[in-house]
């Protein structure tokens, strides 16, 4: 078979270029193994996102005082079976990958010879495919599980397995504090599920700002979560009374253990010595435009830039204007938004205060609180800017609406705007984002 473009691994950045290109009338082949749309759809970032939207709402009655609250898990495993996943089934996604004017192939993709792609479908046969123009890969992660004695052989949770549950466990140990296992442990403790949290570093979000970190530690303190930091697992024991993780001073027990310690980029069998790449690279470093070898694209987590999907789909834009002939603007990762969904949440940008001064910058830092929006709402959550030069370079924003606030700091990163001109500007009264204005003003 031939044709213009290759997508192997269909993620959402996979997804939206093999789409985009195929309308913009090149023939494109577009490989997944597992289900169009990637991790993000069917077992990240949408299902655990209505796992805490119903979690907020529990809680919201808890705090208004509403009597006899009594969660409900069913709802939830219903909502995330039928409207987000459509029961782990893709063909919704490969149908409009189609429409769009693309070749779908279900099957492993692996890069066989300069601009060639073999793919093995499920029942073993094989079919190669030359790329005219080139391969794109977006293969995205699997759940990685440290080596932990004991671990591999007990049937432990990942991602993977929580969003398909349809009753939850009476207790969790979550091993990671990272965004995954912190946003998972709260929503699962939402619905009265004894949880504790084990990390090995010595705070939750460790790649947040240390404020944020205790804010969010004290949020599942009175959520009554437990979090053992600078806690490492040396042995993991499965019987039928459920999980025990023996730390160093102490045994962790829990009817269920999810292990959320970090992800592997797909790479392992994808061919990369074919296109003079190392086979062991762990990560593909890309350049402005996302190549990677000649005729070789490559997008989404596997860059290492920020496993997020709008990463994702971000440098996925950058392979469309680089295929279709476009004169950029190309990769700029200056102003890269993300937010962990806990509660509060963690509305985050660019640079962290120890990332600046590790890259030598001049830092200038200042912090706030939720001002008069946070006092009328009960709410109290850090605001911590970082500049440098007479910008920001970094922002961070706790509080419910701390993902929402933060636009106005990744516009003014990434138009580089003075603090000068940001701390003249009109805040409306009482909003969230007036808080920015006394933390701005203190940078100047
Ligand atoms: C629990 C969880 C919650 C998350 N929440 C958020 C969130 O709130 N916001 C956010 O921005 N991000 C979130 N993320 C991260 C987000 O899911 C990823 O960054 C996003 O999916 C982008 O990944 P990707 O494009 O690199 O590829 P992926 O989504 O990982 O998809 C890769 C695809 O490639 C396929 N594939 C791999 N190898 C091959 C091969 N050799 N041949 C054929 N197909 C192959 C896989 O089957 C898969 O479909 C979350 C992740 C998890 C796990
Ligand atoms: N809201 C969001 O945008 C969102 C949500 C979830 C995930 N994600 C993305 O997915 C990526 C992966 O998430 P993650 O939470 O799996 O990874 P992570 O790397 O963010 O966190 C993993 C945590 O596990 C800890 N850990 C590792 N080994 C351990 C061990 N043996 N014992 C105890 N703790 C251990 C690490 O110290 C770390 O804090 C994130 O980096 C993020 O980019 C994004």
């Amino acid at each position: 078979m031939e044709c213009d473009v290759v997508v192997i691994g269909l993620g959402p950045g996979g997804e939206h270029a093999a789409t985009s290109l195929a309308k913009a009338g090149l023939s494109v082949v577009g490989v997944d193994e597992r289900l169009v749309g990637g991790e993000c759809p069917y077992y990240g970032c949408i299902p655990t996102k209505m796992m805490i939207a119903a979690a907020d709402r529990l809680r919201t009655a808890r705090h208004a005082g509403t009597a006899d609250v009594r969660p409900d898990w069913k709802p939830v495993a219903d909502r995330i079976r039928d409207e987000a996943t459509d029961d782990w089934n893709d063909q919704v996604a490969v149908d409009r990958l189609v429409a769009a004017g693309a070749h779908f192939a279900r099957g492993r993709g692996r890069i066989t010879a300069p601009r060639t792609v073999t793919v093995t479908a499920p029942d073993g046969a094989a079919t190669s495919c030359t790329a005219r123009r080139g391969i794109v890969l977006n293969t995205g992660t699997t759940p990685s599980a440290p080596p932990v004695a004991g671990l591999a052989d007990t049937p432990y949770w990942t991602n993977r397995d929580v969003v398909q549950l349809t009753e939850l466990p009476a207790s969790l140990a979550v091993l990671g504090g990272g965004a995954i296992g912190s946003e998972i442990a709260q929503a699962f403790a939402a619905f009265e599920v004894k949880v504790t949290v084990i990390e090995a570093a010595d705070r939750i979000l460790a790649v947040e700002e240390p404020e944020a970190s205790a804010a969010v530690a004290q949020a599942f303190a009175e959520d009554g979560i437990t979090v053992l930091t600078s806690a490492r697992a040396e042995r993991v024991e499965h019987d039928d009374d459920g999980f025990r993780v023996q730390l160093a001073d102490r045994v962790v027990t829990a009817d269920r253990l999810l292990v959320a310690a970090g992800r592997r980029n797909n790479l392992t069998g994808l061919g990369l010595e074919h296109v003079g790449l190392d086979p062991q690279s762990r990560v593909l470093e890309p350049d402005e435009r996302m190549r990677v070898a000649d005729g070789v694209w490559a997008i989404g987590d596997i860059t290492g830039k920020g496993a997020f999907t709008h990463m994702s789909m971000y440098q996925a834009d950058l392979v469309i204007r680089d295929l279709t002939g476009a004169d950029g603007p190309w990769a700029d990762y200056r102003a890269v938004g993300r937010v962990t969904f806990t509660a509060p949440e963690v509305g985050s940008v660019g640079l962290t205060e120890a990332a600046a001064r590790a890259r030598g910058l001049d830092v200038k830092t200042a912090t706030g609180d939720l001002g008069t929006r946070g006092w009328i709402a009960g709410e109290s959550g850090p605001i911590k800017l970082v500049a440098a030069q007479g910008v920001l370079v970094g922002g961070t924003v706790v509080g419910s609406m701390g993902g929402e606030v933060l636009s106005a700091l990744v516009t003014a990163i990434h138009a580089r705007v003075p603090i000068t001109t940001l701390a003249d500007m009109h805040f409306a009264y009482p909003t969230f984002h007036r808080a920015l204005q006394p933390v701005l003003r203190a940078l100047l």
